[in-house]
């Protein structure tokens, strides 16, 4: 028996959507607004989840607690209030979409998740436009 627990966290931050092979004129095409060269700003919403099976003596798949400190260290210190394309180094040369930071956000987390248990990064970017990642 397996059972899903989850953490929801928020973080600001700015991006631009480019593409640095192409001229402006394609990547505003291809981009429109979101390549706006000033940059433009979301309130990204992450459900982290991990699944795995219930530890017989704490009752816990993980402790809630670890998850909230772990999202914090490792996610909302780096990517809060920051721009996603100057300030965060995994952004320096990748296109900081939707897709690509819950990339990175899975990949800075699991490290921290113990090895059988599955991890499942949900990032809204807007309240209507969302991404999930399961390291698949
Ligand atoms: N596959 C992806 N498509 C888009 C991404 C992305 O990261 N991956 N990002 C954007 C924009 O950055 C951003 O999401 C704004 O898009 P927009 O269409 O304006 O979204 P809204 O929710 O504000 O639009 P509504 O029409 O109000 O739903 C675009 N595409
Ligand atoms: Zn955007």
């Amino acid at each position: 028996m397996k059972v899903k627990v989850s953490r929801k966290a928020h973080f600001n931050a700015a991006h631009r959507l480019y593409n640095n092979k192409w001229d402006l004129d394609k990547n505003t095409a291809v981009f429109g607004k979101c390549n706006n060269p000033n940059f433009h700003g979301h309130n990204y919403e992450l459900i982290v989840s991990v699944t795995g099976h219930i530890h017989p003596e704490t009752g816990y798949v993980m402790d809630m607690k670890e998850l909230k400190e772990l999202i914090y260290n490792e996610i909302e210190q780096v990517f809060d209030h920051k721009n996603l394309n100057l300030d965060v180094d995994e952004f320096k040369n990748l296109n900081p979409t939707a897709e690509n930071i819950a990339v990175v956000i899975w990949n800075k987390l699991r490290p921290y998740i113990a090895e059988e248990n599955e991890l499942e990064v949900v990032l809204f970017e807007t309240p209507r436009n969302f991404v999930t990642y399961t390291g698949v």
